[in-house]
């Protein structure tokens, strides 16, 4: 038994199981050489079967995806049996039990993480990924109530979009667009849409806006479109709300679109992160890359180097994003 870890000696403690999605099951885990808590997803090859391209394409996503609301993925290594997938911890747990524990957010808190979920979908769809599954369950938050997008299984990029049949991409039904439902072709960033206008309407309201046991039913629900608008509904959350639970997809707004609605623009907001934060990949830190220099007793170029390449089997690379993102949550004074 201990031995299917012992890839992870040395660099990894593992701590107890945290939860199970499909055929992985994720540890809670400590990196050893920063102390820092990470989160270990773990697959077992044979069980995943036909599902391991899934796998591969989660990674290959997660790969280039580098935004602060997303779950950043810090390493990954597999041994001939197990898939390893090292990963922010994230201290909040599930959207889902933020809003059951509440019965429902307020317009403030609810516009505040909506902004957070949208700017990942922008940026998400600005790289040219969909997510295809966006409900409160794939949206975790970290220490601080911020959102982290997880779950890239299910997710289409330009390669793969048109072999990923029906059944397996529509993840949820009560999150499904009607297009995608009625199995027309449809186009991912406005399915992703309504998903997030379903999503808001959950996180508004506390329940789903087209519900139903019976699948048949919820789906005639989702083709006609009609849903209750509470008393509570502020005419704007109203109104931005018709603009993404609108059942033809011609006449659904896009994410950017959204991002400048003026429900989004309401309130004091805290600025959300330019949609191109990718230049991050390339621009190392250079705080970090000193430390880390001093530390393992190579030159800063030598050792910023070997990051750039950004190979993420590397255990340094988990330790760079580590220390970055200690770096950016406490401020530099620990570095200098
Ligand atoms: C219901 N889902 C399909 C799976 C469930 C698995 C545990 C997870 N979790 C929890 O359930 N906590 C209670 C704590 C927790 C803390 N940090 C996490 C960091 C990353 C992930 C994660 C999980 C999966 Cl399956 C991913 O694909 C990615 Cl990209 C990321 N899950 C975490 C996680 C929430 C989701």
């Amino acid at each position: 038994k201990e031995n299917e870890f012992s890839v992870l000696e040395g660099f990894y403690l593992i701590h107890e199981t945290i939860g199970r999605g499909g055929f992985a099951k994720v540890k809670k885990a400590t990196h050893i050489l920063t102390g820092e808590r990470v989160a270990i997803k773990i697959l077992d090859k044979a069980a995943l079967g036909d599902d391991l391209p899934r796998v591969k394409q989660e990674i290959e996503t997660l790969k280039f995806l580098n935004h602060p609301h997303i779950c950043q993925m810090y390493q990954t290594f597999d041994t001939d049996r197990k898939i390893f997938i090292v990963m922010e911890y994230c201290q909040g747990g599930e959207l889902f039990d933020y809003i059951v524990q509440r019965d429902r957010l307020t317009e403030v808190e609810g516009r505040r993480i909506f902004r957070q979920i949208a700017s990942a979908v922008a940026y998400c769809h600005q790289k040219g990924v969909v997510h295809r599954d966006l409900k409160p369950e794939n949206i975790l938050l970290d220490s601080e109530n911020n959102v982290k997008l997880i779950d890239f299984g299910l997710c289409a990029n330009s390669t793969n979009c048109h072999k990923v049949e029906l059944e397996t991409c529509c993840g949820s039904p009560a999150y499904a667009a009607p297009e995608l439902i009625k199995g027309e072709r449809y186009i991912g960033t406005q399915a992703d849409v309504w998903s997030l206008g379903v999503l808001l309407y959950a996180l508004l309201n506390g329940f789903l806006p087209f519900d139903d046991a019976n699948l048949g039913i919820l789906y005639k629900k989702i083709q006609i479109g009609k849903y209750e608008e509470p008393r509570w509904l502020s005419e704007g959350s109203k109104n931005i709300l018709r603009c993404m639970l609108q059942i033809d997809p011609k006449y659904r707004v896009s994410v950017d679109q959204l991002l400048n609605h003026t429900w989004c623009q309401e309130g004091s907001q805290e600025p959300l992160p330019l949609v191109d934060t990718d230049d991050s990949m390339n621009v190392v830190d250079n705080d970090v890359i000193r430390l880390m220099a001093a530390n393992i007793g190579v030159q800063p170029e030598l050792l910023k180097s070997r990051l750039s390449l950004v190979n993420y089997d590397k255990y340094e690379l988990a330790t760079y994003f580590l220390l970055l993102r200690r770096k950016q949550k406490t401020g530099v004074q620990i570095f200098r």
